[in-house]
């Protein structure tokens, strides 16, 4: 058993959470450079619990710029063992309607203007990201958002897109009927890749502010009214993270999924061929086995 320690990254319109006893906004340095801004931590019904913004308070970060890699690293290097993405979505489904909200457990990876490994030359890994949300984490956010009153939907796959701007009307089409996807974001990947090859349980929940754009009846995506919708639903956001450490628990049992031993057998490079410099970077995300 480990102690639990819950991450929340906040999305568009998430700054920061309330209810934190003992709260304390960390600045936090890591070899991959600054975080998205300093990490609020606390504690809520015991369980120790973290929040970073991921665009930064005041909201600097384009979804290019954010720095996902330092976001990962801090957040393994303060302790956290699972990590909740609470993030703003379009909606490619009639029934996934705004003010619901995803469990999503698919991505498509369309990014393509950002660092998507902590690894490369000097030490090279491969983890597996077939099934890259934690189940036992996805659980609980279910749970929690249907404690809290949520029109919740298990399951859906994002796309992720480089943005900043949305969608055109053909890549939407394509998006939904093509491909199969459910929501669209712009900052779930390499967010969740990073969190895997980190050794951290990831879950994300989507919350649906408009149907991008190929829904007949709706216009354009328009940031207004997603702003409107996302201020709708804050409560809910914030009810919903209040749930997740009465629900998760102190003590931490290992994951039954594998995620916190993903790069168990993922790192090729031969001890006597790694790179000194990497390796020195990588103390957070892979000191358990470096
Ligand atoms: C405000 S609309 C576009 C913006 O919102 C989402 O951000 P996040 O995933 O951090 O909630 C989307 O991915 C875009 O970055
Ligand atoms: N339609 C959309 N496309 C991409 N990111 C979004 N975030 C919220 N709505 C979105």
């Amino acid at each position: 058993m480990t102690n639990t320690k819950i991450a929340i990254i906040g999305g568009s319109g998430i700054y920061d959470i309330d209810g934190l006893e003992s709260p304390q906004w960390t600045t936090v340095e890591t070899p991959w450079g600054a975080p998205s801004d300093a990490i609020l931590t606390g504690t809520l019904d015991g369980v120790e619990m973290a929040f970073l913004p991921r665009h930064g308070r005041g909201h600097v970060h384009t979804p290019s710029t954010v720095p996902y890699r330092a976001n990962i690293d801090a957040l393994k290097r303060l302790g956290c063992t699972d990590v909740i993405s609470v993030s703003a979505c379009g909606s490619f489904r009639e029934e996934m309607a705004p003010g619901d909200f995803v469990v999503v457990d698919q991505f498509i990876d369309r990014t393509f203007a950002r660092e998507k490994s902590f690894f490369g030359a000097g030490c090279v890994a491969h983890v597996s990201v077939a099934h890259p949300t934690c189940p036992r984490l996805s659980d609980a956010c279910e749970e929690a958002a249907k404690a809290v009153g949520v029109n919740v939907h298990r399951g859906g796959t994002y796309l992720a897109m480089e943005g900043p701007q949305f969608s055109t009307l053909a890549e939407s089409k394509m998006y939904r009927s093509a491909w199969g996807a459910d929501v669209i974001g712009m900052t779930n990947m390499p967010e969740a890749k990073l969190a895997r090859e980190a050794e951290l349980c990831y879950a994300s929940v989507a919350m649906i502010t408009d149907y991008d754009s190929w829904h007949p009846d709706h216009g354009e995506v328009d940031v207004t009214e997603i702003i409107k919708t996302l201020q709708g639903n804050a409560a809910n956001a914030r009810n919903l993270v209040a749930r997740l450490p009465t629900l998760l628990g102190a003590d931490r049992a290992p994951c039954p999924h594998g995620c916190d031993r993903a790069l168990e057998y993922a790192i090729m490079t031969q001890p006597d061929a790694r790179d000194p410099a990497l390796m020195a970077k990588l103390d957070a995300v892979a000191g358990r086995l470096l």
